[in-house]
């Protein structure tokens, strides 16, 4: 057997950042080499970020990429980092012509080993993921090629990503080939309990290559997607070795005991990757033999996090790099007392710290008393900073210049309000949280340009209920202090937030159930029908009042055109309102009636 150090750089790259991201390639390699690492493996498109989406149809920054790469190489030559192999994330481009009209070979979901100051191999994704917020197909060619460097005696094959999710290819070839380690760089965002999925995954993979498997994942915000990191080391027979924590950046250095290689040749061959395609195995040789002795370090296995913590942590982080990404320092958003709006101003002020959250009371004329109770009680347990602008007077101008009335009064309230939050960001330069939930975005159940103005929605993949689950947890977590949670000594949520009726408070005695079913109800059938696709039949024989399923399908399908004009928000489910569920608008495809 051979010893061999590897470090799994988990880290959040920008997207469309080369340079920085560049810095930061050299920074944690020099982090693993004071580690005493043989080799450091860094995630899926490091280099660009990930997903570019069509930024990779640009010639321009393909080339970017291409030249980054190299000057990668060379400056971790010279600042003396040469001699441990780097594996990175890239885009390059193939030989073969390109799917869509570039006049240069198609783009490539590459990876490359840096080693001496110089790109010694590149491969690219073999499979490329074409389902859910993918889209690979549109931008990528298929890589056909398997490197495997010998380092220190040991054979390590490199494959990327979703290589891992199907059949065949270069897990396969792998197998074939004889390799002793297999690295992984990843880009795989974060879904909730996705993380048995990876761990059994790829502890599948590792049986069926025959070799230990290092699985290296990116972690932060990129606009609605959320990275949560969980790197992994798994051994051949797939026992779990090492394990990063989840939505945060980590070094994971681990030793592992690796077979020798036995097989004696360099040079290249072609292999059938067992799903139709072939491969060509590329073998190179960084050093022969095998390391002294040395002392291994004891792994690091991070501790689970549960279903709550896990979803919240996920919105603290994508509410945090948004922010931070698209340089703004602060955020504002209405409060109403409400729920959406209290859990909606907690997570700001955990992503951000309260005093760069800036929320305005604005209440109207139907607002009741506990409704600005409530808000001003949630200010004083944060301390974000708040200010009052009653919005009566502004609504009667606009009624009365505008003859409004009914529902057209009711939205204008909405309105009103939604300006004043656009008025103030412009003047501030404070980013608009909006507050909207899943279970409301389902149904339209907001004001076009009004409660739904704004430039990210932190809880739009979360149903109500969950919202009140999360609001539970958080209150619950009152005097912890984390890089997720700010160390309120109280709970920061009023309890009356939590355990009142929802309102609109648009009219008079407004309760949510004069227009929708109770929300465990309401969810339920979400549930089924947004995220699992059910038909009108299937609803009904899983047991959801025929008459509901008729009235919410017809409210979901309706809604389409608002969800078009939602902002973005972080995806926490297998299915989101965004590039997971892409509907006509002007559609006239109704599920019928059972
Ligand atoms: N297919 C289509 N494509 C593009 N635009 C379309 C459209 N269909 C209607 N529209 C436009 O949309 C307008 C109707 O939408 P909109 O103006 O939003 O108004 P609407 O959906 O009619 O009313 C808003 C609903 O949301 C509820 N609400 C409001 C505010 C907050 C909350 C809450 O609790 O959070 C609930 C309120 O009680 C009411 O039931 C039409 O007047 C038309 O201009
Ligand atoms: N009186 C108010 N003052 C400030 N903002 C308000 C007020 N009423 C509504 N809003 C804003 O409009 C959003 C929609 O609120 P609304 O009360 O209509 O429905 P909701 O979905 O029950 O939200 P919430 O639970 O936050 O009240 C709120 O989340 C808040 O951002
Ligand atoms: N970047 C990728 O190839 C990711 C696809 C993969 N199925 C995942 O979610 O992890």
């Amino acid at each position: 057997m051979a010893q061999l150090r590897i470090a799994l750089a988990q880290t959040n790259p920008a997207v469309g950042d080369l340079t920085a991201n560049a810095d930061k390639l050299v920074e944690w390699t020099r982090r693993a080499a004071d580690r005493g690492a043989h080799l450091a493996v860094f995630t899926e498109m490091f280099l660009t970020g990930y997903p570019v989406e069509d930024l990779v149809l640009r010639n321009s920054f393909v080339e970017a990429s291409i030249a980054a790469v190299e000057a990668a190489a060379r400056r971790l030559a010279e600042e003396g980092l040469g001699e441990i192999p780097v594996v990175v994330g890239y885009v390059d481009r193939a030989d073969r012509a390109p799917r869509v009209g570039q006049p240069k070979g198609a783009p490539l979901d590459a990876a490359a080993l840096l080693y001496r100051g110089q790109v010694v191999a590149r491969t690219a994704k073999h499979h490329l993921p074409n389902y859910g917020v993918f889209d690979e197909y549109r931008y990528f060619v298929r890589g056909d090629r398997l490197p495997i460097f010998r380092l220190h005696g040991v054979d390590v094959a490199i494959a990327v990503c979703e290589d891992l999710w199907q059949d065949g290819g270069p897990v396969a070839v792998a197998a074939e080939a004889g390799a002793g380690l297999l690295v992984v760089p990843n880009a795989s965002p974060y879904e909730r309990e996705k993380d048995d999925v990876r761990l059994e995954l790829v502890s599948r993979r590792a049986r069926e290559a025959g070799c230990a498997l290092a699985y290296a994942n990116q972690v932060g915000g990129q606009d609605e997607l959320v990275f949560d990191g969980d790197s992994i080391v798994v051994s051949a027979s797939g026992e779990l070795v090492a394990r990063a924590a989840r939505f945060t950046e980590e070094l994971l250095v681990t030793d592992l005991d690796l077979p020798e290689a036995t097989y004696g040749g360099l040079g290249s061959f072609e292999v059938d990757a067992g799903d139709g395609t072939v491969i060509t195995v590329e073998r190179l040789e960084l050093s022969a033999r095998p390391l002294e002795p040395y002392d291994p370090e004891p792994p690091s296995v991070a501790g689970h996090l549960d279903d709550t913590a896990e979803v919240y942590s996920a919105l603290v982080l994508a509410v945090r790099d948004y922010v931070a990404k698209n340089g703004f320092r602060s955020v504002i958003l209405g409060l109403s007392g409400g729920i959406d709006s209290a859990l909606t101003a907690t997570i700001a002020s955990d992503a951000i710290g309260p005093d760069r959250v800036h929320v305005v009371l604005m209440p109207s004329r139907y607002s009741s008393d506990h409704s600005l109770g409530d808000a001003q009680e949630l200010v004083d347990r944060q301390g974000v900073n708040a200010r009052v602008v009653p919005i009566a007077a502004m609504v009667e101008a606009f009624e009365k210049e505008l003859s409004l009335t009914g529902l057209s009064e009711e939205n204008l309230q909405a309105r009103v309000r939604g300006m004043i939050l656009m008025g103030l960001s412009n003047e501030h330069g404070h980013l608009v949280l909006t507050t909207g939930n899943k279970s409301e975005l389902a149904t339209g159940y907001s004001t076009l340009y009004g409660d739904s103005a704004g430039g990210f929605a932190p809880i739009k993949d979360v149903l109500k209920t969950l919202v009140w689950e999360l609001a539970r947890w958080r209150n619950a977590q009152a005097g912890v202090e984390s890089e997720f949670l700010h160390g309120f000594a109280v709970p920061p949520i009023p309890e009356n937030s939590i355990t009142k009726e929802p309102s609109a408070e648009l009219r008079p005695g407004q309760r949510d159930t004069d227009s929708l079913p109770e929300y465990d109800v309401l969810d339920r059938l979400l549930d089924d029908y947004v995220e699992k696709d059910m038909g009108s039949a299937s609803l009904v024989a899983a047991g959801h009042d025929p008459d509901l399923v008729a009235r919410v399908i017809r409210l979901v399908d309706l809604a389409e055109y608002k969800r078009r004009q939602y902002p973005p928000g972080p995806k926490i489910t297998p299915k989101n309102f965004g590039r997971d569920r892409r509907l006509p608008i002007t559609n006239r495809w109704r599920e019928t009636a059972p």
